[in-house]
């Protein structure tokens, strides 16, 4: 699902000086009940603190200290220097910080209490008509959710993918080969194919010409902006959502209104799409049709749509892997001499390979860790009054996991800023994985009853493109003027920021067909549109 983050600043500011004063009055009505529910709470007899963290202004908090770019990176310095957990206001809400992979297991793997999400109105109620499982509160309708999910998720349904994930995956290396420097939008028209092909049974053509690729991003991108608190004051001040549009600054509505019914259109499409294609190929929507997974078909609708807002992630994963492979030339070759000793050069990997291709799968890992696309996760929110290491969070707190910051942990990865796979194999190149992780050896996909029913699909999909590039590509650095080569920058400021999901900024990166892969491109053919 789409990256959620927790505000913007600069924007904030700028939505917030064009409102009327009684925002102004309002903010500090939200700051003044918000800081009370932190110090003064009847449920906290003993007035225990709160998670040490900055002290920050009277009303606004810590707000105006965020930037609008890469807040992950002020939260880190703030985890630095607090503590593990560490607590913020931002102007009145209060939220608290996760910094070690102990103490998001500790809250968020234990007890249900931080199940909850944090009330986005725009998001929940108006965007996705509260449908969207992401973002909806725990409860009896997100169980019902979350189980029809995991109903096109479960090991066989997985297994049934994975001939899809490897015919895309060649589809992506003859695409390259053919233009190798729009490899970018091939990554995207992968992660897009695999997703609409297991759902709807529905073949992607290419990134420009298919129907329904370029309108998923773009849902993708409109829901991940709608999370941004400061974009919308609505989820500031709930009361706005009463306000007619005509009211100067409430046209946010219309264009909101506008939004949900292209969604609510292209999600229905899909899913009648998917009962069409289901004469030819079967998928997880065709399947659920009539109840079939304890939701109706709209409910059914909104299920599927969500899930193919998750290919924004999916290339994000995948396009840093392809930079890593370029600034690490050395791990390339060694993942390549593997692939060649175990698969060989007579035909594509497969996904069963990934039993016999350790080096292979610790490089996937070590992408997911190194530089993670979801660096702030999905905030949660706690649903009653708890006391942790002595620390008073009162129910309703934000709590966000920093992964970022947790992937960072130094007792657990060491030299974080390098690239070394290593770190989740012995030297048997047996895995070796975290108590807290377990077998995916880091936190990209979350935590407890919130975590990523798709991680595992997402990280098969993933493996299937690392092991198909390294099979057959070569990603070389570019040459400088004086044949120097052009070593990748990979520092964070190098990575997107914003909605989506984090990603490396264009970069400079030469592909060859390794020898012998030409004549297995010449056999593939291209999907052709009504196909
Ligand atoms: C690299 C790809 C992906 C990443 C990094 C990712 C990451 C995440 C994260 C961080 C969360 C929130 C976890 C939490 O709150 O603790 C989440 C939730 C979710 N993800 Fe993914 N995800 C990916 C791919 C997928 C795929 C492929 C699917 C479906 C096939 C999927 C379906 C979902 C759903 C339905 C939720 C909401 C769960 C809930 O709130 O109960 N994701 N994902």
């Amino acid at each position: 699902m789409e990256i959620i983050l927790p505000i913007s600043t600069s924007s904030f500011l700028e939505a917030f000086d064009s409102r009327l004063t009684i925002s102004l009055l309002a903010l500090l009505f939200t700051a003044v009940l918000g800081f009370r529910r932190f110090t003064k709470n009847p449920n906290n007899p003993l007035n225990l603190p709160p998670p040490p963290g900055p002290r920050g202004l009277p009303i606004l908090g810590n707000l105006l200290e965020i930037p609008s770019d890469r807040y992950w990176l002020k939260f880190d310095e703030w985890i630095q220097e607090y503590g593990p957990i560490v607590s913020i206001n931002l102007a009145g809400k209060p939220v608290v910080l996760l910094g070690t992979p102990k103490v998001a297991a500790d809250l968020f793997g234990i007890s249900a209490i931080y199940s909850d999400r944090p009330r986005w109105i725009l998001a929940h109620d108006i965007l996705s008509k509260g449908m969207h499982i992401g973002v909806m509160p725990y409860g009896e309708k997100h169980r019902r959710f979350r189980k029809a999910t995991h109903a096109g998720l479960g090991p066989k349904a997985l297994s049934s993918y994975h001939p899809i994930e490897e015919r895309e995956a060649r589809i992506y290396l003859k695409e390259v080969s053919n233009n190798p420097k729009d490899f970018r939008n091939s990554v995207k028209r992968y992660t897009a194919a695999v997703i609409l092909a297991t759902m709807y049974g529905h073949t992607v053509t290419t990134f420009d010409s298919d129907k329904y690729v370029k309108s998923i991003f773009a849902s993708a991108a409109r829901f991940a902006g709608s999370l941004a608190p400061g974009e919308f004051l609505v989820d500031v001040f709930p009361w706005l959502r009463y306000i007619p549009s005509w009211v100067p600054g409430a046209g946010w509505k219309k264009k909101a209104a506008e939004w949900a019914e292209d969604d609510y259109n292209l999600f229905t499409t899909m899913r009648e799409d998917a009962r069409v294609n289901a004469a030819k190929q079967t998928s997880f929507i065709s399947q659920g049709l009539g109840n079939a997974y304890g939701v109706d078909d709209v409910e059914l609708a909104y299920i599927g749509g969500i899930i193919t807002q998750t290919p924004d992630t999916l290339m994000s994963v995948s396009s840093g892997f392809m930079l890593a492979m370029t600034r690490w030339p050395e791990i390339q070759r060694k993942a390549q001499e593997e692939i060649d000793r175990v698969v060989g050069r007579k035909r594509f990997p497969v996904f069963q390979d990934s039993v016999n291709l350790p080096y292979v799968t610790a490089i996937v890992k070590e992408t997911c860790r190194w530089r993670p696309v979801a660096p702030l996760s999905v905030p949660h929110a706690s649903s009653k009054d708890d006391v942790y290491m002595g620390y008073f969070i009162p129910k309703g707190t934000t709590v966000i996991s920093s992964i970022w910051s947790i992937h960072r942990d130094p007792e657990t990865y060491p030299n974080p800023d390098e690239f070394i796979p290593e770190r989740f194999l012995d030297e048997n190149m047996n895995e070796v994985n975290t108590k807290e992780s377990k077998a995916f050896g880091h936190h990209l996909y979350g935590f407890g009853r919130r975590f990523c029913p798709g991680a595992t699909m997402a990280d098969h999909a993933i493996w299937v493109f690392a092991a198909h590039v390294l099979w057959a590509l070569n990603l070389e650095r570019e040459k400088d003027e004086f044949g120097n080569d052009i070593i990748p920058d990979v520092r964070p400021e190098m990575f997107t920021s914003g909605g989506e999901a984090s990603h490396p900024l264009p970069f400079k990166c030469n592909i060859t067909l390794r020898p012998g892969v030409q004549e297995f491109l010449d056999e593939i053919e291209l999907p052709q549109a009504g196909a």
